[in-house]
């Protein structure tokens, strides 16, 4: 099993090439399920997630190709990738599949709005909340789907396709809203999304679907309104930026100091964070190649932070945002509405010597005069990189373990950060 090994102490200083996200790029893949046309993107990152998709899209028909790859040639970043689903070989996703990465679940509203029929096995929980899906199986419902729970496996039917509805979310959920918005584009007639997620993922999918023949209207709104059509076309689509990667290589230069450009970030989708990093005592300006960001001198301020659907504070920087805490003047306060238990990077941070106590939903933050280097474990994705962060501003050396939570979700983090003189490398092992 890999482990990175950070001795930290270094500031960070140059340029940082920010990647297709992530979190768009996966409904993006899952919405080639919906046409028998080619739908290229573009800037797609090259991480575990998305080449883990590629093979629950290809148990399903989906054909890929990556461009200028030859057969054993290593995977070059954020590239394009070439997806056709001419034929639907398969509409049930299997345990063994969908286990291994919670968003494949959505594969159930294409399979669902082209087919008539998906069965895709419940995701399960995972280390940051129980994650239950009823509020997509609602939407599925809603729109005309007969849904049952058969042996751990969501069986929804809609033998004469879905029908337009009214769909009410009693709460944000961006992968209710993905898979309402791509299930609503094939099905009859008139659909209204209220009280949608907002997220810029979410705006990214709706774009892509506009360009492939969806009509819909209000994306990036509380409200949006779906126009069903007969089919959907293949087109050519560019992910965007990801603003979670973006948010955290800002924190992390806020932690070290230094001065990065973060290249080809959009200010836009962040300026929650940028606001409590500013806060912090980062400087953070919008350039036309990216966002710069610069600490020299001051110390870290303490920022009481409360994480919230988009426009406000992203849980997927919640931890990131606790590690640079750990060393601020003062103590600070981190509350997490979102996820019932993403408080797992607090032990590990506190191997590191930082002051955390816990308190339901809150996290209050002591900060401290330094951070020693110690072995850490990572327990998901973004607590993962949270103690990258600390470990960057840590005394000695600090060996984090369990980094396949890390290649999940960021591109070449260990290039990105040499090349900024952090002291970074992967050990491999065998096994
Ligand atoms: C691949 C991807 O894009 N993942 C993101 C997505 O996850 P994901 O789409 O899974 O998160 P949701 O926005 O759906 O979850 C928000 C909240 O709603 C709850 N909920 C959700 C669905 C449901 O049927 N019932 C229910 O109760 C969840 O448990 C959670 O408390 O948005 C999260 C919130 O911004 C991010 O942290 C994840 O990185
Ligand atoms: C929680 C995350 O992803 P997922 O929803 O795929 O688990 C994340 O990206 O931080």
């Amino acid at each position: 099993m890999d482990r990175i090994r950070i001795v930290g102490g270094q500031p960070l200083n140059g340029v940082i090439r920010i990647s297709g996200a992530k979190n768009a790029a996966l409904p993006l893949m899952i919405a080639s399920l919906l046409t028998a046309e080619t739908l290229t993107l573009e800037n797609v990152p090259n991480l575990a997630d998305v080449n883990m998709l590629l093979r629950i899209l290809g148990h399903h028909g989906v054909d890929h190709s990556v461009d200028g790859r030859r057969a054993g040639a290593p995977a070059r970043a954020s590239r394009p990738i070439h997806l056709t689903a001419k034929t639907i070989v398969d509409t049930t996703a299997p345990y063994e599949l969908v286990s291994k990465m919670r968003a494949s679940f959505w594969v159930l509203a294409p399979l669902l709005a082209r087919m008539g029929e998906a069965k895709v096995s419940l995701p399960g929980g995972c280390a940051i909340g129980t994650r239950p899906v009823d509020l997509l199986i609602m939407a599925m419902e809603k729109l005309g789907a007969r849904v049952e729970i058969e042996a751990g496996y969501v069986h929804a039917v809609a033998n004469k396709g879905l029908i337009g509805a009214t769909i009410e979310f009693p709460k944000v959920t961006v992968g209710g809203t993905h898979t309402a918005l791509m299930a609503a584009s094939l099905a009859k007639g008139h659909s209204v999304l209220v009280n949608a997620a907002r997220e810029p993922e979410i705006v990214d999918l709706a774009d892509c679907l506009i360009k492939m023949g969806a009509k819909i209207k209000g994306a990036g709104q509380s409200i949006i309104e779906i126009e069903g059509v007969g089919s959907l076309s293949g087109t050519v689509h560019k992910v965007l930026p990801d603003r979670i990667e973006t948010g955290t290589y800002a924190i992390a230069v806020a932690m070290t100091g230094g001065d990065v450009l973060l290249e080809g970030a959009a200010a836009g989708h962040l300026q929650s964070a940028i606001d409590v990093i500013e806060q912090a005592g980062a400087k953070v300006s919008s350039t036309n190649e990216g966002l710069r960001v610069q600490r020299n001198g001051a110390g870290i301020s303490p920022v009481d932070v409360t994480t919230a659907p988009f426009p406000g504070f992203p849980t997927d920087l919640q931890a990131q945002f606790m590690a640079l805490m750990t060393k601020a003047k003062g103590s600070s306060r981190i509350t997490e509405t979102i996820f019932e238990n993403r408080f797992m990077h607090v032990q590990e941070l506190a191997r590191l010597g930082a002051h955390i106590r816990l308190d339901g939903d809150m996290a209050l933050v002591e900060g401290v005069e330094e951070l020693q280097g110690a072995p850490v474990m990572a327990t998901d994705l973004r607590a993962s990189v949270s103690l990258v962060i600390a470990a960057l501003a840590a005394q000695g050396e600090t060996m984090v373990n369990r980094v396949y939570h890390l290649d999940r979700g960021f591109e070449h983090l260990e290039d990105k950060l040499n090349g900024c003189g952090a002291i970074i490398e992967r050990l491999s092992s065998p096994n």
